[in-house]
């Protein structure tokens, strides 16, 4: 059977660096488009894009947020994303369910840096792309210069479709590059065309070659004709330009002032003409057969403050009907979202993205359908691997019982969350990818599940080991109160171990000199002195044998030689020059290569260990620099390594192995902590 699909229609994520004006393009579309009656403005916190309080409270947008509108018979719908790199796990998310994404850029050459994530994430995943450089009313940068620069970070060559029209720095109009006619905008109004203006007739064709010569070089027939200088025919340049276009072949250029919509109509006939329809992109995930049973995927999950689950998906086979179940739960309801308003559906079909309630169990990036068995999964995007944390703990203290259900609603609306109650320090720890995305979860918990958070830094889980070995070390536990008394004795040698290799117990006890039911007491009283050793700190890398002692026939007990083995260990540990030691992990840099030198003095500078660096295989001009971190360095390096690398460079890690701390730091840790003679280290001395 032939499968319906709505062609009609275009799923488009909205992409680009912080603030660069995402939020206020979509408020444009919906105005242009009727979806709306009266522009919010991002400053006001009205918009639709920015509906969440989170998002409000700060100006910018912390989630993805889709909106549906319709323009000349097409159905949009839009997911406005956030910029914040600390939210880039939102964006990544929902990307992998559109057609086609538009980013939003400003005409600054020195910051079109930060569109390189990005970029190598939408061709990675060959998504379809078009650039919308939009604050264009205050472009201090010549638009050649602009396109220019943009060019040195995408890895698809950009085709200029629009040639601006300038009054200083302030856009007016634009040219077509396809029809080659120009048009002057009006507020409020199509832009009006207008003859093509003379003095940008050489600036036009240039541009224009620009163009053809990028399509050329996917089309040899264009090519022929560039070649024989023959006019190609605008029906050919508008093939190539979907074609190319929706392979993630080229990336089209377009410029505008979303605040002015200026812009916005053009792209939107862009959109409609050039991006991919609905069934194409399903056919190029290999999920366009000829079969009607449903597929779909979750691309965000969220909780409303009344406590209800959406889960925002996008069908990419057959249709999806009211009660439906879905991977064995049966959805609650089937809506279309304009930032927090609700649609009710009665159906979705392929091509479309909706909304569905109460999917119990199940999580963003699942792949839906009605039997779980015979569907493959389809591919997510990737985790970010948690870069920033907070230990955190209920502001009252009848709400720790809570904790661990709010935190999993949190995490299921938010994947790029991470908890973990920590086995040394006890902390409740909350991972994520920066202050900011931290503070946005710490304010979800106290808002929508009524949990005030008090934070504070992590501690460092040190451990302490040994240098030294002692021998013969005697503890004796002897203790008369009426009745039977309590006795133990035992010798132990205490041996530093190396590195990693944790704890050992033997014993070597000849003629049952402490007999054999009193050994285990033996080993439990040196256990339990190693968790917590003379400097507060859990001991690693020891050796401890049991060598010699003596009992009472009738005084003695497991619990007595533990005592004594414990009176042991506290003589002799103090003797073995107990060392501190830290965790430390290996991170992998990513950072642009005119950034590297900066990086490796900002490891250096927090006692790393440069293992090596080299270039990153399928990125160019991109440096992956290796590192021993240690664990300690470790809480703001993001925030240091993002404000030295514009904001792009990241980093993941993992925990590599224990080391000694250097004396001198060591003095300051211990004089912290106090000083293992009693006082406080938050171990639980
Ligand atoms: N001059 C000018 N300012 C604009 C334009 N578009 C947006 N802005 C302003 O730029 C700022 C950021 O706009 P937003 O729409 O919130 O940007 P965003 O990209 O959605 O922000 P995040 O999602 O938080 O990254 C706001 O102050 C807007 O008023 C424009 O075309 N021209």
């Amino acid at each position: 059977m032939q499968e319906k699909v709505k062609s009609g229609s275009r799923n488009v994520a909205i992409v680009g660096p912080y603030l660069s004006g995402k939020t206020t393009l979509l408020e444009s579309l919906l105005f242009v488009t009727g979806a709306i009656s009266r522009k919010g403005s991002c400053k006001e916190g009205n918009t639709v894009g920015d509906s969440s309080t989170e998002a409000r409270a700060r100006n910018m947008s912390v989630e993805v947020s889709a909106a549906s509108t319709k323009y000349e018979d097409t159905n949009f719908t839009f997911i406005d994303c956030p910029g914040n790199v600390e939210f880039a796990q939102e964006t990544y998310n929902a990307l992998i369910g559109v057609d086609a994404a538009i980013v939003v850029c400003e005409p600054a050459n020195d910051r079109v840096l930060t569109l390189a994530p990005l970029f190598k994430f939408l061709d990675d995943w060959e998504i379809p792309h078009i650039i919308f450089v939009n604050k264009m009313d205050r472009a201090n940068n010549h638009v050649i210069e602009v396109l220019n620069a943009l060019k040195t970070v995408s890895s698809r060559p950009l085709v200029p479709h629009q040639y601006p029209i300038m009054q200083g720095e302030a856009l007016t109009g634009f040219i077509d590059l396809v029809s080659e006619q120009a048009y002057l905008y009006h507020s409020g109004a199509p832009a009006q065309q207008i003859p093509l203006p003379e003095e940008l007739k050489a600036e036009e064709r240039a541009a224009r070659e620009d163009m053809l010569e990028a399509l050329a070089d996917f089309d040899d027939h264009l090519l022929e004709k560039l070649l024989e200088d023959i006019e190609p025919p605008q029906e050919e340049i508008l093939k190539d330009l979907k074609l190319e276009l929706g392979a993630d072949l080229v990336v089209p250029v377009f410029f505008g002032v979303a605040e002015q919509d200026y812009g916005v109509r053009p792209l939107l006939e862009a959109l409609i003409q050039e991006a991919p329809e609905p069934e194409t992109t399903a056919q190029r995930r290999q999920l366009g057969q000829n079969v009607n049973t449903p597929i779909a995927q979750v691309l965000k999950t969220y909780y409303t403050p009344q406590g209800g689950k959406i889960s925002l998906v996008r069908v990419w086979r057959g249709t999806l009907t009211d009660g439906m179940v879905l991977n064995g739960v049966r959805a609650g309801g089937i809506y279309r979202l304009t930032g927090q308003q609700q649609k009710l559906l009665r159906k979705a079909e392929a091509g479309e993205i909706v909304a569905l309630s109460r999917l119990d169990n199940i999580y963003t990036g699942d792949t839906l359908s009605i039997d779980k068995e015979s569907v493959k999964e389809l591919p997510k995007a990737e985790s970010l691997r948690p870069v920033y944390a907070l230990a955190i703990a209920p502001e009252h203290r009848k709400d720790e019982v809570k904790l661990s259900s709010a935190i999993g609603k949190l995490l299921e609306e938010d994947p790029s969350l991470a908890w973990e109650q920590h086995g040394d320090t006890h902390e409740v720890i909350l991972w994520g990818q920066g202050e900011i995305h931290l503070q946005v979860a710490l304010d979800r918990l106290r808002r929508k599940y009524n949990l005030p958070m008090s934070t504070h830094m992590p501690q460092v889980a040190y451990k302490e080991t040994i240098r030294k070995p002692v021998d013969s070390i005697h503890g004796r536990y002897k203790h008369q109160s009426g009745g039977h008394g309590q006795f133990g004795d035992v010798y132990l040698d205490i041996k530093p171990l190396p590195r990693g290799e944790g704890f050992n117990f033997k014993q070597t006890i000849v003629g049952g000199v402490v007999p054999k039911q009193y050994i285990p007491g033996v080993e439990t009283g040196v256990r339990e002195f190693l968790s917590n050793g003379p400097l507060g700190f859990p001991v690693v890398d020891v050796a401890v044998t049991l060598t010699n002692g003596s009992y009472h026939s009738v005084d003695s007990s497991e619990q007595a030689f533990k005592q004594a083995a414990r009176a042991a260990m506290q003589t002799g540990m103090p003797k073995c020059k107990p060392t501190l030691l830290e965790p430390v992990l290996q991170v992998k840099v990513n950072t642009p290569s005119e950034f590297t030198s900066k990086v490796l003095q900002l490891l250096s500078g927090r006692r790393g260990q440069i293992l090596g660096y080299e270039a990153v295989g399928n990125w160019q001009g991109w440096d992956s620099i290796t590192a021993y971190l240690p664990k300690a360095e470790m809480q703001d390096f993001i925030v240091e390594l993002r404000s030295q690398t514009l904001g792009v460079g990241s980093f993941s890690w993992e925990y590599d192995h224990l080391q000694e701390v250097p004396d001198k730091l060591a003095d300051r840790v211990l004089a912290m902590n106090g000083d293992g003679n009693g006082n406080s280290n938050g171990n639980g001395k």
